[in-house]
C-alpha cells in the first residue's frame, strides 16, 4: 500500500482542488459566471488582491502539477514556434473577423487545427470552426519580438523607442506607427481597457491607496488612454472628479464617448504631452500607470519632472501615485516564480516594443531624485507587479 501522505502529485492535486473551490465560491459570491470555452464566455474578472493571490497560487500548483506528470521534456516548449506561426497566420488573415483568408480549405484547417487544441478555435461535428473567448491580439507586437536577436546583433547604441527591434522592423516608433494606423489605435484601446478589467495592477491603486481620505477631491489620470482606470475609481470614491490626460485624441474621444451619461460631470479629457509642465497646477492627487515602463531613464526624468511646477503650486504633501510593477531583487523570492515571469515578459516587451524597461524600487528612486532632488518617495505601498509608490515634493 503506497504511503499517501508522502506523494507530491496527491498533495499537489489536494491544493489544486481547494484552490479551485474558492474560486468557485468567490466567482459565485460576485454573482460572475463561471467561465467555459464556449465564444461567448466572460473572463474571470480579477476583484481584489486576496483573490488574485489565490489565482497565482492555483495556476502555480496546476502548472508544477503538470511539470511533474508530464516530465522534465521540453518537447512541447520546442513545438511553441509552430503554435506562434499560426496565431500569427490567424490574426493576419483575420480568421478572427469576417474576412477570409484566399488559401485552400486543406491548408486553412491544417492552421486551424492546431488553434483548436489550446482552445483558441472550436471544430464542430460538420468541420465549422469558430473561435472561443481566448484568442489573442498578437499581431504588430509578434512581428517586432521576431526581430529580436537580429537587432541584439546589429544595434551597439543605447535602447530608445527609436533604437529598438519595434522600430527596427516598422521604421518608425511604436506610439507613431498607432497614431499612423486609427484602426489598430482603437484595437490597442480595447485591448488596455480589457487588460484593466482583467489585470490585477488596478486592486493596489484601487485597494492599497486611502482615497476616502481626500474626500471631495480632483485627480490627475496621466497618461490615462480612455480613462478606464479613473472610471473603475470613480465608481467606488463619488467625492472625486477626474482629468484624464493622454497625448492621443483618438484614445480621449474614445474615452469621452463611452462614458457612462451619470459620470460626465465628474470627468473631463484633455490632450497633454507629458514631457511639457503639467497643465492642472490645483489638484488633489496626480497618478501615473503603466507609462513610465514605456521609457528609457532619461525621458522618465523629464516626466517626473514635470509635475513639480504643478506641486510648487498645489498643497502640501500632494502625492503622486506611481503606479508601476516593481522588479523584485534577482534572487530574493518575494514573490512567486510565475509572477515574476510576467513580470520579466512585460520587461521584455519594454525593450522589443519601446526600448524602454521595468524597474527596481532602487531604480525609481534614482530617477525621482534625479527629476529632482526636493522630490522623495515617501511610501512604498506595494510591490511586484501591483507596486505602487507615493511621491511628495518637500518645498
Ligand atoms: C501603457 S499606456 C498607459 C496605461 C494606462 N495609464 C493604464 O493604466 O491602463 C501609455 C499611454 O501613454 C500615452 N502617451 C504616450 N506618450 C505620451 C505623451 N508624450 N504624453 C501623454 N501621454 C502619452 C499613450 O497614448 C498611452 O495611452
Amino acid at each position: 500500500m503506497s504511503d499517501n501522505s508522502q506523494s507530491t502529485l496527491l498533495r499537489l492535486s489536494q491544493t489544486i482542488a481547494s484552490l479551485t473551490a474558492q474560486v468557485h465560491e468567490h466567482l459565485h459570491k460576485a454573482s460572475q459566471q463561471e467561465p467555459d470555452f464556449t465564444p461567448n464566455s466572460s473572463e474571470i474578472v480579477t476583484e481584489g488582491i486576496k483573490f488574485e493571490t489565490i489565482k497565482i497560487a492555483l495556476s502555480e500548483a496546476a502548472r508544477d502539477l503538470q511539470l511533474l506528470v508530464n516530465g522534465p521534456t521540453l518537447r512541447a516548449f520546442y513545438g511553441t514556434h509552430y503554435d506562434l506561426a499560426a496565431h500569427q497566420a490567424a490574426l493576419k488573415f483575420d480568421f478572427f473577423g469576417k474576412d477570409s483568408p484566399r488559401w485552400d480549405r486543406d491548408t486553412l484547417e491544417r492552421i486551424l487545427r492546431l488553434l483548436v487544441t489550446p482552445r483558441i478555435f472550436h471544430e464542430s461535428s460538420g468541420n465549422e470552426f469558430s473561435h472561443t473567448s481566448f484568442h489573442m491580439q498578437m499581431d504588430e507586437v509578434f512581428q517586432s519580438a521576431s526581430e529580436t536577436a537580429i537587432f541584439l546583433r546589429q544595434s551597439t547604441s543605447p535602447l530608445a523607442a527609436t533604437n529598438c527591434p519595434f522600430h527596427q522592423r516598422f521604421k518608425v516608433p511604436i506610439f507613431e506607427y498607432y497614431q499612423q494606423n486609427p484602426t489598430k489605435v482603437a484595437r490597442f484601446g480595447k485591448a488596455l481597457a480589457g487588460a484593466t478589467k482583467l489585470d490585477r495592477n488596478v486592486s493596489a491603486l484601487r485597494d492599497v491607496y486611502d482615497w476616502g481620505s481626500i474626500g471631495k477631491g480632483l485627480i490627475v489620470d496621466v497618461g490615462g488612454v480612455d480613462g478606464s482606470v479613473s472610471l473603475l475609481l470613480a465608481k467606488e470614491w463619488p467625492e472625486l472628479s477626474f482629468v484624464v490626460q493622454d497625448s492621443s485624441p483618438t484614445l480621449l474621444s474614445q474615452g469621452s464617448l463611452r462614458l457612462p451619461p451619470q459620470y460626465t460631470s465628474r470627468f473631463s479629457f484633455q490632450e497633454y504631452d507629458f514631457f511639457t509642465p503639467q497643465l492642472i497646477t490645483q489638484a488633489d492627487l496626480f497618478f501615473i500607470r503603466q507609462c513610465l515602463h514605456n521609457w528609457p531613464d532619461a525621458a522618465c526624468i523629464k516626466i517626473l519632472r514635470g509635475f513639480v511646477l504643478a506641486l510648487e503650486n498645489c498643497k502640501d504633501g500632494t502625492p503622486i501615485l506611481i503606479n508601476e510593477s516593481i522588479l523584485p531583487r534577482p534572487g530574493s523570492g518575494v514573490i512567486s516564480r510565475s509572477e515574476e515571469r510576467l513580470m520579466r515578459q512585460v520587461d521584455l516587451s519594454m525593450l522589443i516594443n519601446v526600448g524602454a524597461r521595468q524597474r527596481t524600487e532602487d531604480d525609481f528612486h534614482r530617477l525621482v531624485k534625479a527629476a529632482d532632488n526636493r522630490l522623495d518617495i515617501v511610501k512604498v505601498h506595494s510591490v511586484g507587479s501591483m507596486g505602487l509608490l507615493e511621491v511628495h515634493l518637500f518645498k
